[in-house]
């Protein structure tokens, strides 16, 4: 099997909106991808100019509105550039010691005292320091741009001349960082190649944040014979470049909005393939850009749309909230169902194409807003769509559980993200996956089951619950998942696919339904260590991450205070036993907010 191409690039910021997939756009309007602080108004006007013309910007236009922003708060002087992050330790005094190596040609270092805000280090992305103050807009716009994306952030201005290291020692900096953002360069994927070089720095610091984004390591299933296909075999994020399917016969796996936009692209005449099918174990709600009538955002961001769904977790045990949702039961399942139908029939969902659960429950896994393109395709006969599970890989093709072959030179896998948080230490992480209380019979706080275990209860619940409106009435079930701590399936990593499964395992549970935290962002019992972005999925995620920013910083200034840890331990617990009730078990259940951002 070959090897992915493999796009080197000089670094930037922007994480996957530096680089993806081929035709990757911005599927929300720009104003709701937006940090708070930095309108599209207050961009240079060549900037403003071009998003004018594009209120769906391509992939290329939202990242360099975010270098754009750094430039305007003057970021780069916290950014240490191509740096990869080893290993996250914690020290005794809530410390924590961070080990990095500094790529070659990876830009700048470290440079305490040039830094203004005084802000600790993190793996990649940054907090104020409780000691000195930055000034708030700045702190807060600098973490919300480091969690944007991948491990992650960097910055072109401190590149130059800067070919640091070459050789492989390991040099202790002062022991105490003022301030920094730390970011590698680019994907993991392109810096296998570079292992065992580079210089290797620790630095100690009071607060990591964690905002390594949500869709940064590629998830592979492990299938058999993966290793044994004579063509590319690549995640979608990999496909940067129509080059790769020109005369060739593509198979797309996955129905995400990552995958059906790869086979539109794939099946485009500028593409130039021989064939292009899609293959997809479940169908997928597509949001179109308007709904009953209105844009979806007039319908779905809205406080009528978040009543409308069923109760949040703080709910439980309230009386009046229960009784107010029961008396709205009927109104939601109309809400949902004339929805459903307008999607239905404005995309003409029809057969394998219309999804099995309800609108509800399906935007549990991310949802997507779709133009059409795919269903238009699959109509004109462009893509051919066919549902079915990948039970092996052969030379020349897949091989589906039913026994039906489909031959094909490429696969590009669209089988979305999983999270590796293996350069914390051993104890940390196992205090993340404990999270919320141990036992309930399913092994622990962070589940190990893999996402075909977890289809198997999606496949389960079938095509119950399609009024959308009470997803939980498909009872607790937990079954199918089990033991924490199996760190299989992440294959991907290196930007190809090697069939190697469980080499990036997460270690402990991220493979399951992900790390429950409080509020998203804070573990009790691990102090000084915060997520922001990274274990938060809504339909707006820079302002969540802002949002998240704003909260981090109000924390680390003394302003807020913490409940006790047995409190946080019982929030955790209950929104996990909701989660549970309500969401379908996959990889990123621990942290879907989605259409709750309005309560
Ligand atoms: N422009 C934008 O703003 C973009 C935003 N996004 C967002 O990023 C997030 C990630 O999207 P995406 O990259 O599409 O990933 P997703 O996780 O949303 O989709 C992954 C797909 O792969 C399938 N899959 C996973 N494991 C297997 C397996 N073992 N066998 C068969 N199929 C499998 C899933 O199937 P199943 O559903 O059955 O589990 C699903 O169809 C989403 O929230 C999306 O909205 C993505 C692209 C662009
Ligand atoms: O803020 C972003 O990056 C988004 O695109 C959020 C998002 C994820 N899934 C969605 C489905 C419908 C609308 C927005 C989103």
């Amino acid at each position: 099997m070959s090897q992915s191409p493999q796009q080197r690039k000089g670094e930037s910021v922007g994480g996957v909106w530096r680089r993806n997939y081929h035709g990757y756009a911005l599927q929300v309007p720009h104003s709701f991808f937006t940090f708070p602080e930095y309108p599209y108004a207050a961009a240079p006007p060549e900037l403003r100019r071009r998003a004018e013309a594009e209120v769906y910007p391509t992939g290329p236009l939202v990242q360099e509105y975010i270098a754009s922003y750094c430039a305007r708060f003057r970021l780069q002087r916290h950014l240490v550039l191509g740096a990869r992050v080893l290993h996250i330790g914690s020290q005794p005094g809530g410390r924590w010691a961070v080990r990095y190596r500094q790529l070659p040609g990876g830009g700048a270092q470290l440079a305490p005292s040039h830094a203004h805000a005084s802000t600790a280090s993190t793996a990649s992305g940054m907090a104020p320091s409780p000691r000195a103050q930055p000034g708030p807009a700045a702190a807060v716009a600098a973490a919300a741009a480091a969690a944007l994306g991948g491990p992650q952030q960097a910055q072109q201005a401190q590149q130059a001349g800067e070919a640091a290291g070459g050789s492989a020692g390991v040099s202790r900096q002062p022991t105490h960082a003022d301030s920094f953002l730390m970011g590698t360069q680019g994907h993991v994927g392109a810096l296998g190649e570079e292992e065992g070089q580079g210089r290797e720095v620790e630095v100690v610091a009071d607060v990591v944040v964690c905002a390594t984004g949500m869709y940064y390591t590629p998830y592979v299933p492990p299938i058999p014979g993966l290793a044994s296909f004579t063509g590319p075999a690549l995640h979608v994020r990999d496909f940067p470049s129509l080059d790769l399917v020109r005369g060739k016969r593509v198979l797309v796996v996955g129905a995400g909005k990552s995958a059906l936009d790869a086979a539109v692209a794939a099946a485009s005449a500028a593409a130039g393939a021989a064939a292009v099918t899609s293959l997809f174990r479940a169908a997928h709600w597509p949001l179109p850009r308007r709904v009953l009538g209105l844009p979806f955002q007039r319908v779905l961001y809205t406080r009528f749309a978040a009543a409308m769904l069923p109760p949040y977790y703080t709910a439980q045990g309230r009386p009046s909230k229960a009784l107010r949702h029961a008396l709205l039961a009927p109104l939601k399942a109309l809400f949902w169902r004339a929805l459903q139908a307008d999607v239905a029939a404005r995309m003409g969902l029809r057969g394998p194409l219309k999804p099995g659960r309800g609108f509800v429950e399906d935007m549990f896994y991310g949802g997507q807003i779709q133009d059409g393109s795919w269903n238009e395709a699959v109509r004109s006969g462009c893509i051919s769509a066919v549902q079915g599970h990948l039970a092996a890989v052969t030379p020349g093709g897949v091989r589906l559980a039913d026994g039906r072959e489909l031959g094909c030179d490429v696969i590009i896998f669209a089988t979305g993200y999983t999270k590796d948080y293996s350069l914390l230490d051993p104890d940390t992480l196992r205090r993340l996956t404990a999270a919320g209380g141990e036992g309930e019979g399913a092994g622990g706080g962070a589940h190990a089951a893999e996402a075909t275990d977890a289809a198997g209860k999606h496949g389960a619940s079938g095509r119950k619950g399609a009024d959308g409106a009470a997803p939980g009435a498909e009872g607790e079930g937990d079954g199918g998942q089990a033991g924490a701590g199996r760190g299989g399936g992440g294959g991907g990593r290196g930007g190809s696919v090697d069939g190697d499964a469980g080499s990036s395992g997460a270690g402990a549970g991220a493979e399951g339904e992900g790390v429950h935290l409080y509020r998203s962002m804070l573990c009790p019992g691990v102090p000084n260590l915060y997520f922001i972005g990274s274990e938060a999925a809504s339909l707006n995620n820079v302002l969540t991450s802002g949002l998240q920013s704003l909260w981090l910083l109000h924390r680390l200034t003394a302003a807020l205070a913490l409940p006790s840890e047995q409190d946080m331990e019982q929030d955790i617990a209950a929104q996990r036993r909701w989660r549970r009730r309500v969401m379908p078990a996959q990889r990123h259940s621990s942290a879907v907010i989605i259409l709750y951002q309005q309560r």
